[in-house]
């Protein structure tokens, strides 16, 4: 079964555009990444699947259960974290998390208990005493205690600091070598290349890459630093041309023999070819839509 299957899914706040025509499928088991740039529509994404706000037109299921007609039975499946938690004032942290439990209908003390010593959170504490990073936790928390088939986490790292981050991810780990399937909405590009097997990229509101992260990664353009005077007028694919103090750089995703035969009857002192690094790879989807010019 697919953790998470939509076709056309859109959303329009009004006449503003938050999602159009979105196609995902999400194989249950998966730890699937999610990115794109501020304003690109990841959170409308998750919360339209979640059924938080009302879809425009399309369809999705979770689970297989229809997200207009089954969310209460969605909801009890799934661990939500949303990008900003906000939590009633004047509970404390062990009241909140227990709130959170009732609402499923679960006693889900123990894994309660396991995951604010794993986050080193003071659950005594009320929520409106606690920095951001600790706000966050709650959340973690009261999204991963019932143990949910299917762990939806919008952007769930921020505030975190680098060894929370860890523990994090490794409670992810366990839970997904278990069968749970991560759907992680991310801008850290690191975290989705070391965790995520497969990843989406979303701009604009539309799906522009969806494939392995192994296969994300890799591009025929080569980074290209010349030092030197160079006109660069015969030569196209090139993307990310910089200046540099001696020469310049780019990405060249042509033919290699074009570019030598253009650099030969040129003035050039030193020439290096190597392969574009994961940020700049991703930089060139979220910038142009993966586009050569
Ligand atoms: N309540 C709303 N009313 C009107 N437009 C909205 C609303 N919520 C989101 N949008 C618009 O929908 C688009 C997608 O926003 P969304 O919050 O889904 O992006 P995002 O990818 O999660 O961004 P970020 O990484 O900044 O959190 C944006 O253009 C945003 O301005």
């Amino acid at each position: 079964m697919n953790a998470i299957e939509a076709k056309g899914l859109t959303k329009f706040y009004g006449k503003a555009r938050g999602i159009v025509d979105l196609d995902l499928t999400v194989s249950e088991g998966e730890f699937f990444g999610f990115i794109g740039p501020n304003g690109a529509g990841k959170s409308t994404t998750i919360r339209t699947l979640l059924g938080l706000i009302k879809k425009s037109r399309g369809s999705a299921q979770i689970l297989g259960k229809d997200i207009e007609t089954d969310r209460k039975e969605i909801l009890s499946q799934v661990g939500y974290l949303p990008s900003e938690a906000v939590f009633y004032s004047g509970m404390r942290v062990k009241d909140v998390i227990r709130f959170s439990a009732d609402l499923r209908g679960k006693d889900c003390r123990k894994e309660a208990g396991e995951l604010c010593e794993r986050f080193d959170l003071d659950s005594s504490k009320k929520v409106e005493e606690l920095s951001f990073g600790n706000r966050k936790k709650v959340g973690i928390v009261c999204a991963l205690q019932h143990d949910p088939r299917l762990c939806i986490l919008d952007e769930p790292t921020g505030g975190l600091d680098p060894l929370m981050q860890r523990e994090f991810f490794s409670v992810l780990r366990e839970r997904n070598s278990r069968g749970t399937t991560i759907f992680l909405s991310s801008h850290i590009l690191s975290e989705i290349q070391r965790n995520c097997t497969r990843a989406a990229i979303i701009r604009e509101g539309k799906l522009i890459a969806c494939d392995s992260v192994e296969a994300l990664s890799k591009t025929s353009a080569k980074r290209i630093h010349i030092q030197g005077e160079v006109d660069m007028k015969a030569l196209s694919h090139i993307r990310d041309l910089q200046k540099t103090d001696d020469g310049v750089s780019f990405l060249y995703g042509g033919d290699i023999n074009l570019l030598l035969q253009v650099l030969a009857g040129q003035h050039i002192r030193d020439l290096s070819v190597a392969e574009p690094d994961l940020e700049e790879i991703f930089m060139h989807y979220y910038l142009d839509g993966g586009e050569e010019k």
